[in-house]
């Protein structure tokens, strides 16, 4: 699949801001970014629900809309209402049926971890059942790609990890996954290719290592005990400042040089050195540098 130059702006949001991007067969992708940063929309381009203003999405050499009427897409999207009094088993083999060479029933539903619902009606499932439910139905057509959008949003942790073994299962059988999620670590965990989108923007395209090095280095922390952030982007191997009540963050590529410049201006208070992590690396992608509060 590919994006070329795709933007997609709705009033005077650009939710997906040129776009470049290629996905190979096979690959397990996250797409990551926070409340609004235009994961939905990118998803929508891909499956041709949106077109996009400028640019072009292509997913198997052709038009998405293509690709899904000939059935190599499957997808689970965040709003689906649920259809009354059928049960799980009927509504899953409705949607198996409009691929021309679907997955049995059975099977679909063993991957999703739902063989036990299978004589349950869809509307009287509980949040976490009707997700694992629309990914089955997902699965159901045996697509090339799937695509889910925030797919464990409603699920405990156990389901959680039920839910990403049987997606682990469908992408070794050869196929292509791309979920969008709001965590680092899942992405990290789940995902060979993490890419980062903020603003409708792809801000990073790696592995999850690749992500912790690029962006990697320390983070201090202070106390400002009432004192301004003015000039601390300028202290020696500061790559970013962050504000969370009256501390400051500041991500370092040289936390020496930080530390030892903090003590001049006498800003040590609670001060803390520590290394980042998966969940620094993403701040530091998706905020944007502090200057003053
Ligand atoms: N149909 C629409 N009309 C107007 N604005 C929209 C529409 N769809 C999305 N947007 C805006 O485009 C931006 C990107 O939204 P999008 O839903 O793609 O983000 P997201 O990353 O999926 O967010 P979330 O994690 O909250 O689902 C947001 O600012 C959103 O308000």
């Amino acid at each position: 699949m590919s994006f070329t130059g795709a933007v997609k702006a709705f009033g005077t949001v650009r939710a997906v801001d040129g776009v470049d991007l290629e996905i190979g067969r096979g690959e397990t992708v996250a797409l990551l970014g926070r409340n609004g940063a235009g994961k939905s929309t990118t998803i929508s381009l891909l499956l041709g629900l949106d077109e996009p203003d400028e640019g072009t999405v292509a997913l198997f050499g052709g038009p998405p809309s293509a690709a899904v009427r000939a059935g190599r897409v499957g997808a689970m999207l965040q709003e689906t209402r649920p259809v009354p009094r059928v049960t799980v088993r009927e509504l899953v083999s409705f949607v198996a049926g409009r691929y021309p060479a679907p997955l049995p029933v059975a099977d679909a539903l063993e991957l999703a971890g739902i063989a036990d619902l299978a004589g349950r009606r869809v509307d009287r499932l509980s949040g976490g059942q009707a997700q694992r439910v629309r990914f089955a139905m997902a699965l159901a057509g045996n697509p090339d790609l799937i695509v889910l959008d925030e797919p464990t949003a409603a699920l405990d942790v156990e389901a959680r990890r039920a839910f990403w073994d049987s997606m682990r299962s469908y992408a070794r059988r050869g196929h292509t996954v791309l979920f969008s999620t709001h965590y680092l670590e899942e992405a990290d965990a789940h995902a060979d290719r993490i890419l980062v989108i903020d603003h409708g923007r792809l801000v990073a395209d790696g592995t999850g290592e690749q992500l912790k090095r690029s962006v990697g280095g320390n983070l201090v922390a202070f106390d400002l005990a009432g004192r301004g952030t003015e000039g601390l982007t300028l202290l020696p191997g500061v790559v970013s400042v962050e504000v969370r009540g009256d501390r400051a963050l500041l991500r370092t590529d040289d936390s020496d040089a930080t530390v030892l410049a903090l003590a001049e201006l006498g800003a040590i208070r609670g001060l803390e050195v520590v290394p980042a992590s998966l969940d620094d690396a993403f701040m530091a992608l998706t905020s944007h540098v502090l200057e003053t509060v």
